[in-house]
């Protein structure tokens, strides 16, 4: 299936089984479903709210969040505006370390989009670097009303000491996060396939580390609406102000 469904369909089936609630309906409708909550989230409007270069400016707590992590360059702007359906929603660029504050994107009144800027980005002056990661790494710890964050691997690169060195971070801050490929067109579907166990396989390791690991592309499509459905689960049910 060309929207990489199949591992949200094998996964959800087990973990929604003992509901008594879903008794009646079958597993596709329940996945039909996911997919459609999805498509309806990322239909809505969404618009910037705000750009953050320091803590003291971060927008007040409010909407769950869900954070893009990973990389200079992995993709995560790309990946934002191909979940929105927007092409220029969040600012891409060829040169690595373009997004250098936090960027919030408030989606349907349900959901904050949170782009955060990449790490690994060696040109940028020291100080520079020192002061980007600074805010992420406070934001990822210490915001409470972020309910995951994705960490970003471009599926050409794989999983890096950098993105390990994240990882545990993550972990240690007890932050549910999930992996996301990026790039997936990069790659013939034989070596996708290795690569989503290899990469599957290091997560497992980490406590904090969500199960599901989701393939994507920005150019494709591919993933994209799996990716929505699972982000759905984590909006506000209902629009808040
Ligand atoms: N082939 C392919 N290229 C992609 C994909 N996603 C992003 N790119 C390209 O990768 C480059 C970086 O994309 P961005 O979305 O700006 O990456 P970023 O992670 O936001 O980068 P920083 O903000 O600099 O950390 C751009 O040239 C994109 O066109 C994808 O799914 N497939
Ligand atoms: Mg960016």
């Amino acid at each position: 299936m060309a929207d990489g469904r199949e591992g949200l369909i094998g996964r959800e089936r087990k973990r929604r089984q003992p509901d008594p609630g879903m008794a009646q309906r079958t597993t596709d409708e329940i996945d039909q479903k996911a997919i459609e909550a999805g498509r309806l989230l990322f239909a809505a409007e969404c618009e910037f709210v705000a750009g953050a270069t320091s803590p003291e400016i971060l927008p007040p707590i409010g909407l769950p969040e869900v954070a893009f992590a990973g990389r200079s360059n992995v993709g995560k702007s790309s990946l934002i505006n191909a979940l929105t359906g927007r092409k220029t929603l969040a600012r891409t660029s060829n040169t690595p370390g373009r997004t250098q504050q936090i960027n919030f994107f408030r989606l349907g009144g349900r959901l904050m989009l949170v782009d955060m800027p990449g790490y690994g980005y060696a040109k940028a002056s020291r100080k520079e670097v020192k002061e980007w990661q600074g805010l992420a790494t406070l934001y990822l710890k210490g915001r409470p009303s972020l309910r995951r964050a994705l960490l970003l691997i471009d599926a050409r690169q794989g999983l890096k000491p950098i993105d390990e060195r994240v990882m545990s971070q993550l972990d240690e801050s007890a932050q549910s996060y999930q992996v996301v490929l990026t790039k997936a067109d990069k790659l013939k579907p034989a070596a996708l396939a290795e690569l989503r166990d290899q990469v599957a396989a290091r997560a497992a390791r980490h406590p904090a580390a969500h199960p599901e690991l989701v393939a994507t592309s920005a150019v494709t499509g591919e993933g994209i609406s799996t990716l929505r459905a699972l982000l759905a689960a984590l909006a506000s049910p209902t629009p808040l102000r």
